[in-house]
């Protein structure tokens, strides 16, 4: 029975960072981990969605990893998202991945053309089996348009890598249906961050969030809640999380570059989105100051309960 603590816990979703010409920037990629150490996350998710993974080359990729294990591998869990459009990058991904030393790899299914189960299946097992490293499945329906699928899920639980799944998609049900269909112990990883609560009370292990970056010590505290069974405090902190999500997606600009305005006032330059992820507008900068100090306020709140 493998030990899956590691990954129970709080894990943001690791953002893309650029220097002012929009390459990646290793001294920030390794400045943005070490934020994250020093916040006390669980660990960090590389590569994902708000790593705005599909916008970069298979090289840009592994410079980013090789800058968060500079800076903090071994220190922390680290999810490696390594799925690319073909699944020949994904292996070359995966095993840059287990050359570094990360705990796991993390895949979306196949995107662009919609395939057949047996051959997401066939992807997700051609990059995992390039390693030895425990696999986590990424079920996002929202952008991949594919929903995992029970069966599937049955499948790839047959394999003594596969250790959990990232749940994003809504329904919060989904977290159980594949807790109890698993046929083992895994991991489920509560992904919208607006229901962190609720999935974590059906059944998530932890979370893997794209707004927790932004805000990591209020969904450890709402964690913490969790933990020790104060459920009034955890929907008191959801309910701020929320209010803060909805605030930052009431921009123009794509939510990324709304928090990584935001991290700049918090201290933290990561420069910019790549397009075409659209950039705030000179409009949306008043979102952003308001987000930074609804967060502000949170923050204060947390520390009178
Ligand atoms: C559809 C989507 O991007 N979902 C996000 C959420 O964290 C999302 O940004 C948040 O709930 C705000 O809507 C994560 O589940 C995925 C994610 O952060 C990642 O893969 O980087």
């Amino acid at each position: 029975m493998k030990n899956l603590d590691k990954y129970k816990g709080i894990i943001p979703a690791f953002y893309a960072c650029y220097d002012e010409a929009g390459n990646i920037s290793g001294e920030r990629v390794q400045e943005l981990a070490t934020y994250y150490l020093n916040k006390g996350v669980k660990g960090l998710y590389v590569g994902g969605s708000s790593g705005e993974c599909i916008y970069q080359t298979v090289e840009e990729r592994q410079e980013v990893l090789e800058n968060v294990m500079k800076a903090v591998g071994g220190k922390m869990t680290i999810i490696a998202h390594v799925a690319a459009p073909s699944t020949r990058d994904s292996i070359i991904l995966a095993k840059h991945a287990e050359s570094l030393g990360v705990d796991a790899l993390a895949a979306i299914p196949p995107i662009y053309f919609g395939l057949p189960e047996f051959a997401i299946k066939d992807y997700w097992v051609s990059m995992m089996e390039a390693t030895n490293l425990d696999f986590i499945i990424y079920n996002i329906p929202q952008t991949t348009g594919y929903a995992l699928s029970i069966e599937l899920l049955k499948e790839m639980m047959a394999y003594d890598q596969v250790i959990g799944v990232k749940n994003s998609s809504m329904p919060v049900q989904d977290i159980y249906l594949f807790k109890r269909h698993a046929g083992k112990d895994i991991v489920v990883f509560n992904g919208p961050d607006e229901q962190f609560i609720a999935g974590r009370i059906m059944g998530a292990d932890g979370g893997i969030g794209g707004t927790y970056g932004v805000m990591p010590e209020l969904f450890i505290a709402a964690n913490n809640a969790i933990e020790n069974g104060e459920l009034e405090l955890a929907k008191n902190l959801q309910i701020k999380i929320d209010d803060i999500i909805f605030k930052m997606l009431s921009a123009k600009g794509n939510l990324y570059d709304v928090m990584k305005a935001i991290l700049k006032k918090r201290g933290i330059n990561i420069g910019s989105v790549r397009q075409p992820l659209p950039k705030i507008t000179i409009e949306d900068r008043l979102i952003v100051e308001e987000s930074y100090h609804m967060i502000q306020d949170a923050l204060n709140y947390i520390e009178t309960v």
